[in-house]
């Protein structure tokens, strides 16, 4: 069954139209690579799906129900979870400060539960603090956990992001440019942590314009161009199809 399903989607920015009837979908477990020209459409697509902005038609359905304009904080609640090309670190804070935060709903942010905080909540706060540690530890974070973020390398932001979006368990990940600006050592290392999560049975859905890793990356590839999809199936295939070549040598 697929977990993702986009049928029809379209979204206008007033006379432009940044998605244009497009249709999609993820099967559970999958892995799957987006790429397109620059203005294709890729990161609003990603925001369509993820309640960023309102589709101005089609449906968007996730897990079989239809999730259509719904809120960003109701979908990752729900397991969709994004990423975006720019991280969005509290620089101000610790990283390990930043990767506790990012669980949902956590009681201690609430001035009235912080006053009458019962026992079910120092537990929930001990996990939400164990699992952000593992996290930490996984992204091999631990010797910067008590740096401010702002102190971190531009490859290192991405790995506390990845970090931050696991603590809210998604089902379903959609990584905008997870190796952008990031140097070769750490995008192998950041590959390797997508691969593993796939593996473990996350579905992803990844934007990258860094087509080798994507390639190697993912089981199927789809190409956007002006917010259509121009093609999609296996990497090498995709790569080698003369539309996608015209469309790349075009822009
Ligand atoms: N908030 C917005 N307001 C107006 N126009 C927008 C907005 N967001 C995107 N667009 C336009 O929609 C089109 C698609 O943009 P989008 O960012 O989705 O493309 P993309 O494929 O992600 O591009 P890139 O690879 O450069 O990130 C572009 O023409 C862009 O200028």
């Amino acid at each position: 069954m697929s977990l993702l399903d986009v049928d029809g989607l379209v979204k206008r920015f007033g006379g432009l139209l940044a998605i244009d009837d497009l249709s999609l979908s993820v099967d559970e477990g999958e892995l799957v690579g987006v790429m397109g020209p620059n203005g294709a459409g890729k990161s609003t697509f990603f925001n369509c799906v993820s309640g960023v902005v309102q589709p101005d038609g089609g449906t968007v359905r996730f897990d079989g129900a239809d999730v259509t304009g719904v809120d960003t904080a109701t979908l990752a609640r729900d397991g969709l979870v994004r990423t975006f090309q720019h991280t969005r670190q509290l620089d101000t804070m610790t990283v390990r400060e930043n990767v506790r935060l990012a669980a949902p709903g956590q009681p201690g942010e609430q001035p009235v539960s912080a006053l009458l905080r019962t026992s079910t909540m120092q537990e929930t706060e001990a996990e939400v603090a164990e699992r952000a540690d593992e996290l930490i530890e996984l992204f091999e974070l631990t010797r910067l956990a008590d740096e401010y973020a702002s102190s971190l390398s531009g490859g290192q932001r991405k790995l506390l992001e990845l970090a931050r979006v696991l603590m809210l368990e998604p089902d379903l990940l959609l990584l905008d440019e997870p190796f952008a600006g990031v140097n070769p050592t750490l995008t192998n290392e950041i590959a390797d942590h997508i691969r593993g999560l796939n593996d473990d049975g996350m579905t992803l859905v990844v934007i990258e314009h860094e087509l080798e890793t994507l390639t190697e990356l993912v089981d199927r590839l789809v190409v956007l161009q002006q917010g259509s999809l121009l093609v999609e199936g296996e990497p090498e295939v995709v790569l080698n199809d003369e539309r996608v070549i015209d469309a790349y040598l075009g822009s």
